[in-house]
């Protein structure tokens, strides 16, 4: 097992990775809570909720909460009816509250935690590979029809349990999506991790490799959001592909697009506009390849208007006074943020529909 501590400005709290956790999970609890609500979606429940009641017989009240698997359910309606259900069960502030699934669940049963009764301690047990990234660094939220996350707070888990055994039942499409973040941590990070990365089929992925990618991921992006926990600098880097990337998602309405689908479309756009704003050298051929290879799908840029979406990005989080903020790469591992203008954006959209 692999233990990350992240220091956050609240308290320490662990990221453990290994296999079979989700099988020790009562001795792994710091605490003893008497009242446990385990949030999770219908296909997650599935696979591995009745591991986890198993283990967690020893609690005197446990509830379980289902939603609908899918990025629909991060939604004030889900959100409205987990407090109703925390209300029923009469959760109290020594309860808990456990997030087990992928960054949907994550965001949406972190949200939960952080509001009800204004905080009660919840962990992340994420189950996908994408949340490697949204189950470190507390960002949590609710999606609005308008754009991605804008209802949301900053609130640590207090503790992180990977199961990365969990990760065999994942569709090929779900490995895809993960490894978008993947990839963006790379060339946040190590251009020796991007060559590596862009030279491998996710159809050959191996359990070391993957478990190795996942950890790298997490430290680079604890790294990050220990120096930068509210994001008033440094942690708009781990935004890299995601100004147009949650435009994409809107836009065609939450679902139709994985995240990490999209922001891999989001990344493309972001190598192109880094090389035009500074001549930097990235390996744009060979990240297209790999898109090809592993099937992103890039052509559903081919549906959408640049104009739109350039109405979509002005949600984003890093828009200050309509002005749209993008982050790029002097080179990998040098990301900055530049403001970019509504018309060169859509120049550049258009570009690159063009070339689909
Ligand atoms: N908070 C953050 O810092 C942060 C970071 C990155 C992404 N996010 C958010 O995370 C979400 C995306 O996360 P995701 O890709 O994990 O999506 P997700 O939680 O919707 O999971 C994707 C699909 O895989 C299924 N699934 C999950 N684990 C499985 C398993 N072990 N076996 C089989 N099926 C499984 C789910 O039911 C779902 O259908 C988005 O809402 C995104 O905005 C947040
Ligand atoms: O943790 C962060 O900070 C990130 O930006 C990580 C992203 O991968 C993630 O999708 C995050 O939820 C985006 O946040 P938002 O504030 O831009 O909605
Ligand atoms: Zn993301």
């Amino acid at each position: 097992m692999t233990t990350i501590t992240i220091h956050s400005s609240t308290h320490e709290y662990e990221v453990e990775i290994g296999s079979g956790l989700r099988n020790q999970l009562a001795e792994r609890l710091l605490k003893n809570y008497q009242t446990v609500l385990v949030i999770t979606d219908t296909t997650v429940a599935g696979h591995y909720l009745n591991d986890i009641t198993k283990h967690l017989s020893s609690v005197e009240n446990l509830h379980t909460a289902v939603v609908p698997s899918g990025e629909s359910s991060k939604s004030m309606e889900h959100y409205r009816s987990l407090l109703d259900q925390c209300i029923d069960a009469q959760l109290d502030r020594h309860s808990l509250i456990i997030a087990l699934g992928g960054g949907m669940i994550g965001d949406l049963a972190g949200f939960v935690a952080s509001t009800y009764l204004r905080g009660i301690d919840y962990i992340q047990m994420p189950t996908s590979i994408l949340a490697h990234d949204s189950s470190v660094g507390g960002k949590v939220a609710i999606n609005h029809p308008k754009g991605k996350n804008l209802i949301g707070s900053f609130y640590n888990p207090k503790q992180v349990i990977y199961d990365v055994e969990t990760l065999k039942s994942l569709p090929e499409r779900e490995i895809r999506s993960g490894y978008g973040e993947v990839i963006k941590h790379a060339f946040l990070s190590d251009e020796s991790w991007v060559k590596n990365l862009l030279q491998q089929s996710l159809k050959d992925l191996t359990s070391q490799q993957l478990k190795q990618d996942l950890t790298k991921g997490v430290r680079v992006k604890a790294s990050i959001v220990e120096e930068d926990e509210r994001e008033a600098g440094i942690r708009k880097h781990l935004n890299l592909g995601h100004t147009l990337a949650h435009a994409i998602e809107a836009e065609l309405g939450y679902g139709e697009i994985t995240h990490g689908e999209a922001v891999a479309i989001g990344l493309l756009f972001t190598l192109q506009l880094s090389e035009i704003k500074n001549s930097a050298h990235l390996p744009i051929k060979d990240y297209v390849n790999w898109l090809e290879k592993n099937k992103y799908p890039t052509s559903i840029m081919t549906k959408l208007d640049p104009e739109q979406l350039l109405k979509r990005m002005k949600w984003d989080k890093k828009t200050v006074h309509q002005n749209i903020n993008f982050v790029l790469l002097e080179k990998t591992g040098s990301p900055y943020v530049i403001q970019m203008g509504d018309e060169e954006l859509v120049h550049e959209l258009k570009r690159m529909i063009s070339a689909r």
